[in-house]
């Protein structure tokens, strides 16, 4: 079951000894390189191919039709219709107010630089459909595109031989909920070289979101640079910090609610109360026998990404999930604010015994789709900024530009770049005093 670390009177950087997935996307790309180059030459073909070798599914177009939305859409479950509502109604209310207004700046009288954010004209939505489905994924990466105001939103998600070929029925009912009539069935990473390069049946994108399995995130990493990506969001993770105040029987509960995601998910505690370990082992054995998804549930809990972590005091603990950068963090302590203000890096802060991720995984309102594999403490998880890229508009009249030439030209002279210099000349009789 779930191994211990026992960090206490450790002074050590706690970065070596954390649980890590075995997470290689660099290696990955040896698979994804043919893909890609296949999906290049052949296009529709390629993707054809491809998809019967990996999904079992033999397609005869990649482009969703219309009718299958609409189906969809007319026999979804209504207590999934409503909480998909719900969960897209506050997903808006927080992503609407994560927009940013442009402003301009006076650099001096008659110069000023505007800061204009503009959406990404086109992108790709990937929703991960391996293990398990993401309707809920459909929402975290529509929601966002929609209230930055990206124009193109196109979606994929892997077919499901299950359901006759077809993209998940409740994934295709979310699209249609949310008025996106571009969706493709298509998964893995053909599916990012699909958008990436595009095809006969589909436009190439700008920018590809979502998250996605080792697969997925290497054909983001090989793309990189020819369309825009988001964080590298893998197996996902629960880190929970907690004291002797904590329940067990929740912080088990959480713990597994992360692993059921796959056996490559990693479930930690950082605790500074033996106790508490001691009741959470209990618990998780408990719980996991229980639990539907048990054989996957006792791979990640038992695997080298999972673990228990005892340290000395909370600060120390801190310490442990800064330097994890965990996905989600949990914070389940007697003054959780206080000690949330001392984390830096986290995909996302889940506060106090009633927030559990799984609350944030569907309707709290934020997004689900975080950075993993330690990301977290250089990147963030989507938001409306995702889809957004910063313009700066610059505008200097006459009189403003002769006040700041004589420095531009002797920059341009301390690089060597005297046509720098001459581009500023040019506009005036140059006798500036000083150059
Ligand atoms: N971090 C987040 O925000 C977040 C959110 C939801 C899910 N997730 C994670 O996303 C991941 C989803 O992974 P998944 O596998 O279930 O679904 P997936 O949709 O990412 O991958 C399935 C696709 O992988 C391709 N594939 C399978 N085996 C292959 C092989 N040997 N070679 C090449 N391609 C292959 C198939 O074409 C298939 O369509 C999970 O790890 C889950 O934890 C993360
Ligand atoms: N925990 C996943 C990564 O944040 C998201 C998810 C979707 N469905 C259930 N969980
Ligand atoms: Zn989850």
């Amino acid at each position: 079951m779930i191994s211990r670390i026992d960090l206490r009177g450790s002074l050590d950087d706690p970065r070596d000894l954390l649980p890590r997935a075995d997470f290689d996307v660099a290696a990955a790309l040896e698979t994804v390189r043919p893909i890609a180059e296949d999906v290049h030459h052949r296009g529709v073909a390629a993707l054809i191919e491809i998809t019967e070798r990996f999904d079992g599914v033999r397609l005869e177009s990649t482009r969703v039709p219309a009718e299958q939305l609409a189906e969809a859409l007319a026999e979804l479950d209504p207590k999934v219709r409503a909480a998909l509502e719900e969960s897209i109604r506050r997903a808006r209310l927080v992503h609407a107010d994560q927009r940013r207004e442009g402003h301009t700046t006076q650099v001096v009288p008659g110069g000023t630089v505007t800061q204009r954010w503009v959406p990404v004209d086109r992108v790709g939505l990937y929703v991960p459909g391996g293990l398990a489905v993401y309707p809920s994924s459909v929402v975290m990466n529509v929601v966002p595109a929609q209230e930055a105001g990206v124009r193109g939103i196109a979606v994929t998600s892997p077919p499901q031989k299950a359901f006759g070929g077809r993209v998940h029925p409740t994934i295709l009912a979310a699209c249609a909920l949310l008025g996106v009539t571009e969706v493709y069935a298509v998964g893995g990473a053909q599916a990012v070289a699909m958008f990436a390069l595009g095809t006969e049946e589909c436009e190439p994108v700008n920018m590809v979101t979502g998250p996605g399995n080792i697969y997925v995130a290497a054909a983001k990493r090989y793309f990189a640079g020819r369309i825009g990506i988001d964080s590298e969001a893998g197996p996902t993770e629960i880190a929970v910090l907690a004291d002797d105040s904590a329940d067990p029987v929740d912080v088990a509960a959480d713990l597994i609610s992360q692993a059921e995601h796959g056996p490559t998910s990693g479930s930690v505690l950082v605790t500074d109360s033996v106790a508490l370990a001691e009741a959470v082992e209990a618990e998780l054995k408990a719980q996991v026998a229980r639990t539907k998804h048990a054989e996957r549930v006792a791979e990640a809990l038992g695997g080298r990404q999972s673990g228990i972590i005892l340290v000395g005091d909370l600060e120390q603990g801190l310490a442990v999930v800064n330097a994890y950068a965990a996905e989600h963090l949990e914070i389940q302590t007697r003054d959780p604010h206080a000690v949330a203000a001392k984390v830096r890096n986290a995909g996302a802060i889940f506060l106090g015994r009633y927030t559990p991720v799984s609350l944030g995984d569907y309707a709290a309102g934020s997004n689900h789709v975080l950075p993993t594999g330690g990301c977290a403490c250089h990147s963030a998880g989507l938001s409306v900024q995702t889809f957004l890229r910063g313009v700066q508009v610059v505008e200097y009249d006459r009189e403003a530009l002769a006040g700041i030439a004589a420095h531009v030209v002797n920059l341009a002279d301390a690089e060597d770049l005297p046509g720098h210099g001459d581009a500023i000349k040019a506009r005036f009789d140059w006798s500036v005093p000083g150059t």
